[in-house]
């Protein structure tokens, strides 16, 4: 079994308010995880816990096999925070430079790009089908293309995990499909890891391999078995669309 994330019995508070409790889970190398519950239940926390941005109070964060704390390269990791739809995209700015600035330890500061950069950007662009967009202002992008320029800047230091916080809200239902798929073909062909949280539980239920909810008091809802999971659904979302035979549990 090749566990590329482990989290160990975490628990975490913003001052005095719990959010999440004693919470275990593994991610294997060539998952796809999403990572589903109601407002507030604490998903962008456990995002941000695993990615060393937030401390947990107790437990422990196991990432290639190494405790998170001793992680000194964090370039095997790329994140999409929710901050992205906060953006500033009037910033006049390419996409082949948004993209590029990723590459500034290999380029080095205040240098210029050269060929082989050039030619890496437009690989990249090319496999989020972005290449002709690469002289555009990001602030002439649609919300969906501008997400694709974001993944595409994300994978340019080839991760193997990538994270995405809610990512794709604010952008049309097409746009949102061409993201999945983009998505999709990096997890299936391409071995990327991914966990992705969302609350598009149809959407998930299709792509992810392995689906965790975070419930009420911050205990993670797993319980298939005794339909636990069906029923907090139900009352998160109104509804229980996915269908769990396939899913990954342990
Ligand atoms: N820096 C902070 N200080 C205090 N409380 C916070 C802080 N960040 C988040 N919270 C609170 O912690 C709880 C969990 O927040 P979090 O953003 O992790 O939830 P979420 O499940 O991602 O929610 P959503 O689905 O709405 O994005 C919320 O009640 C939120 O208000």
């Amino acid at each position: 079994m090749d566990n590329i994330i482990e989290v160990n019995n975490l628990s975490f508070g913003y001052g005095e308010k719990f959010i999440l409790k004693d919470v275990s889970f593994s991610v294997r190398r060539g998952d796809f995880l999403g990572i589903i519950g109601a407002n507030g239940s604490g998903k962008s926390t456990l995002m941000k816990l695993m990615l060393k941005i937030l401390t947990p109070l107790s437990g422990n964060i196991k990432m290639f096999g190494q405790n998170i704390e001793d992680i000194k390269s964090w370039n095997k990791i790329s994140y999409i925070s929710q901050k992205l739809n906060f953006f500033n995209s009037s910033f006049p700015t390419t996409v082949e430079e948004v993209v590029e600035a990723n590459l500034f330890s290999q380029i080095g500061l205040f240098k210029r790009p050269k060929k082989c950069h050039k030619e890496m950007v437009y690989q990249i662009l090319e496999k989020v089908g972005m290449e002709g967009y690469r002289k555009i202002l990001i602030g002439n992008l649609s919300g969906g293309e501008l997400q694709r320029v974001f993944i595409a800047k994300a994978l340019i230091n080839n991760p193997e995990i990538l994270f995405l916080d809610e990512s794709t809200v604010g952008i049309d239902a097409k746009s949102e499909e061409t993201v999945y798929s983009l998505l999709t073909d990096l997890n299936r062909n391409h071995g990327l890891t991914i966990i992705l949280i969302t609350h598009d539980i149809f959407q998930i239920s299709h792509i992810a391999n392995r689906i965790i909810c975070l419930g009420k008091n911050g205990l993670l809802e797993q319980d298939l078995k005794n339909g636990m999971t069906e029923d907090i659904l139900k009352e998160i979302y109104g509804q229980s669309l996915i269908d769990f035979k396939d899913k990954r549990w342990d």
